[in-house]
C-alpha cells in the first residue's frame, strides 16, 4: 500500500509538538527510541526522523512527501517548497541584533560592519533589500556570543522570549520574519500521496481548530437569553435547551480561545449562571 512519507524534527524544538499533532490527529506511531524511520500503525504514513536543517533539501528532491518544518527554514533553504498549513507551535522570529551599547538608528547603522548567522540567505536578502553591505559570518550555533567574542558587530538569528539575547547584552533592532512550525510540502509529490496528504490536513485542521477554541455551556433567565445570543457566535448559532427549571434556558456554543475570558464576563454581565468550559478535542467545520 501507497504511503505518505512525512519527516520530523529527530530532537529539537519541533520534535514533541509535532508528535503530539500527529497523536492528536489520532495516528500512532510505532516508535522505538532513537529510530530514524517509523510507520503508523492506522494510517498510511511513513515518518523520517531527520536534522531540521536537512529537511528542505530532501522536500526538494522528493525523498519525503512532507515535513514539519520551522517556517523560517523554507525561507532559508526552500523557496520552491510549498507550505500548505500553519501549525501554531514554535513560534520565533529571525531578527537583527547588536550590542545594547551600541547607538542604533536604522539599519544604515549596519553598512560596512560584520554580522554573524546561520540564516546567511534570509540576512542577506534582507541587506540587499534595504541597500547595505555587510560581512556575513556564517556559523552554526551559539551565534549570540559572536559580538561578545570579538567575532561580529551584529548577529542574525532567532529570537523567541528574548532572553537569550538579554542574557548576552544584545538587542533587537530589526524583526526580518516571523516564524512558526508549517506543513510543508514536495514539489515532486504523486497524486495517490498527494490524496494521503488531503487526509491528514484535514485532521490536522480539526484539532487546530479545536485547541483554538472552548465550548461553552451556561443557565440563564429566558428573558436574558435574547442579550446574551448577541454575545455567543457559536459555529452556526447556539444551542437553546429548556432547563427542568420553568422559566431557565440552557446555552451552549463556541468560543475563540482568545477572546475566551473577556467572552465570560460579558456574559456574567448579562446574567449568565453556572458557566461551564470544556476543551474541544476536534472541531470540524
Ligand atoms: N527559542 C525558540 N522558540 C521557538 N521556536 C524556536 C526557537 N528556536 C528555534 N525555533 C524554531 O524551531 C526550529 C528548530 O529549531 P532547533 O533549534 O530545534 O533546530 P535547528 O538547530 O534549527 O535544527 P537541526 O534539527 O538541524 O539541529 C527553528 O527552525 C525555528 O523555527
Ligand atoms: O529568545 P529565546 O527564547 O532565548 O530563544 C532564542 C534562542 O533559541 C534558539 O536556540 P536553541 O535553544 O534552540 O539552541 P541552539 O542554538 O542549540 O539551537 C535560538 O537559536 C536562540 O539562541
Ligand atoms: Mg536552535
Amino acid at each position: 500500500m501507497q504511503k505518505l512519507k512525512i519527516a520530523i524534527q529527530k530532537s529539537g524544538r519541533l520534535h514533541d509538538e509535532s508528535l503530539a499533532l500527529l497523536k492528536d490527529c489520532g495516528i500512532y506511531i510505532d516508535n522505538g527510541r532513537d529510530q530514524l524511520k517509523a510507520s503508523a500503525t492506522n494510517f498510511p504514513l511513513e515518518i523520517y526522523y531527520l536534522r531540521n536543517g536537512d529537511i528542505p533539501q530532501y522536500l526538494k528532491d522528493g525523498v519525503i512527501d512532507c515535513a514539519i518544518i520551522g517556517e523560517n527554514l523554507l525561507v532559508e533553504k526552500g523557496e520552491e517548497i510549498n507550505i500548505v498549513g500553519r501549525l501554531g507551535f514554535s513560534k520565533c522570529r529571525v531578527s537583527l541584533a547588536v550590542s545594547k551599547f551600541m547607538k542604533y538608528n536604522s539599519i544604515k547603522d549596519l553598512n560596512g560592519k560584520r554580522i554573524a548567522t546561520s540564516y546567511p540567505k534570509t540576512t542577506q536578502d534582507y541587506l540587499d533589500k534595504n541597500g547595505i553591505n555587510a560581512e556575513l559570518h556564517i556559523i552554526n550555533g551559539s551565534v549570540e556570543i559572536a559580538p561578545n567574542i570579538g567575532l561580529a558587530d551584529a548577529i542574525c538569528d532567532i529570537v523567541s522570549s528574548g532572553s537569550t539575547l538579554f542574557k548576552n547584552n544584545l538587542k533587537e533592532v530589526e524583526v526580518i520574519m516571523k516564524s512558526e512550525a508549517v506543513l510543508a510540502v514536495s514539489p515532486n509529490i504523486s497524486d495517490i500521496e498527494n490524496n494521503i496528504l488531503e487526509k491528514l490536513q484535514f485532521r490536522i485542521k480539526s484539532v487546530l481548530q479545536g485547541r483554538d477554541s472552548r465550548y461553552v455551556l451556561l443557565n440563564a433567565p429566558n428573558d436574558k437569553i435574547d442579550d446574551i445570543i448577541k454575545i455567543l457566535p457559536g459555529m452556526k448559532s447556539p444551542t437553546l435547551l429548556p432547563l427542568a427549571e420553568e422559566g431557565w434556558s440552557s446555552i451552549h456554543s463556541v468560543v475563540n480561545r482568545d477572546t475566551f475570558w473577556e467572552v465570560i464576563e460579558e456574559l456574567k454581565a448579562a446574567g449568565a449562571e453556572g458557566i461551564l468550559v470544556c476543551p474541544i478535542e476536534k472541531m470540524i467545520v
